[in-house]
């Protein structure tokens, strides 16, 4: 059995994170018809799967938004254009030229596009995992996250928090609340995060709500079938201790890896593709990329700054998919959003 799709369309969309999203309303508002597909079974890219529940204060005319709440708003404003979606499935081939693309994904899904856009992020993305025994068992059973979906999940609980930067900081302080302990494990005393959170860290350690446990890094895993009852650490010299916590968040960043993307005969450095700035043309007629995975000088990996590649690829596009028609730029107060028919 298979749950393959095969499917002719447009402009075929690789990542439904926030920039994805926002590429597939443009091409909507340019009446060219997408597909969204993503590797991960849900869209929202980082912003549902690395922190949905945290507030974002850099999106225009949104003072604070939750990563989950501009995913949802982001469907919102997609959903005229009734696009398809392919989740759970990586997109593993592209083969083609200009005007007639055609991908393969890992679920044996066949697309036929005139352009491809690639939302791809930090590549298929995945986090930094601690060399540790048994760690399989204990990610498993949920001991050992990588990803806070839901704070209400760690309630009570006695959370072990690895890493010296931005993620591990954030997360001892917005767990706080929550838990019963909070250890902060770095294997050196000095952390890498906005002063503000450092600030709040001292505050949060001073009353006793955090420990930070440094300089030790992490060095085994105490429990039985997936029953985390202990973390044991370590300085350089050999001093142990073993913390009781019951579940263990190991913040070590994401492992920046294009993945399949790499083999498809685009230029791309390290984990990024370089793309004219204009267009947001890749080295490869037709294939466009936007949001984090597109270098250019002056990028800054942002959301808004993903927002306006959106717009400019949907842009570049147009002429590839209707030669005969011309494109006149109209802003949305005066054309509105036209509806899929
Ligand atoms: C903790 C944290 C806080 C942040 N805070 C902010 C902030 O305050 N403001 C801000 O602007 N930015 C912030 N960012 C960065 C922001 O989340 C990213 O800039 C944004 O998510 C990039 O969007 P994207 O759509 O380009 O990529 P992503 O969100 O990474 O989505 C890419 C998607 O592509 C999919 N994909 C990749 N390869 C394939 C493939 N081969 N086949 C199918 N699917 C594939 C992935 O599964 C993923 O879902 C933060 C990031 C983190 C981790």
């Amino acid at each position: 059995m298979t749950d393959a799709h095969p499917l002719s369309t447009d402009v075929a969309i690789i990542g439904a994170g926030p920039t994805g999203l926002f590429a597939a309303f443009e091409c909507g508002m340019l009446k060219l018809d997408c597909v969204l597909i993503d590797a991960l079974d849900h869209i929202g890219g980082q912003c549902a799967a690395l922190y949905p529940e945290k507030p974002i204060y850099d999106i225009p005319a949104h003072p604070a938004i939750e990563g989950a709440a501009l995913v949802e708003a982001l469907d919102r404003q997609i959903a005229p254009f009734a696009v398809p979606r392919l989740l759970g499935r990586r997109v593993e081939r592209l083969a083609g030229h200009r005007g007639a693309f055609t991908l393969g994904t890992d679920r044996g899904d066949v697309i036929h596009a005139r352009a491809v856009i690639i939302a791809a992020g930090a590549g298929a993305f995945g986090p930094n995992r601690p060399p540790l025994a048994g760690l399989e068992g204990f990610e498993a059973s949920g001991a050992v996250q990588y990803y806070v979906r839901r704070r209400a999940e760690f309630a009570g609980t006695r959370i072990v928090i690895a890493g010296g930067g931005d993620s591990a900081i954030d997360w001892a302080l917005s767990l706080q609340d929550v838990a019963e302990k909070i250890w902060l494990v770095h294997r050196r005393d000095r952390f890498r995060a906005a002063p503000e959170s450092l600030r709040q860290l001292d505050e949060a350690v001073a009353a006793g709500r955090i420990e930070k446990v440094v300089p030790y890094q992490l060095h085994g895993l105490h429990g039985t079938d997936g029953e985390l009852d202990g973390v044991e650490v370590t300085t350089l010299d050999g001093e142990r201790r073993l913390l009781p916590g019951n579940r263990l968040l190991p913040f070590f960043g994401l492992s920046t890896d294009l993945g399949p993307i790499a083999q498809w005969g685009i230029d791309s450095i390290r984990s990024t593709i370089p793309v004219v700035p204009s267009s947001c043309e890749t080295s490869l007629p037709g294939v466009f990329a936007v949001g984090d995975v597109a270098a250019y000088p002056g990028k800054l990996k942002l959301i808004l700054q993903g927002f306006s590649e959106g717009a400019m690829a949907a842009h570049a596009i147009h002429p590839i998919v209707r030669p005969d028609t011309a494109l006149h730029f109209e802003y949305s107060t005066s054309k509105g959003v036209p509806h899929r028919t």
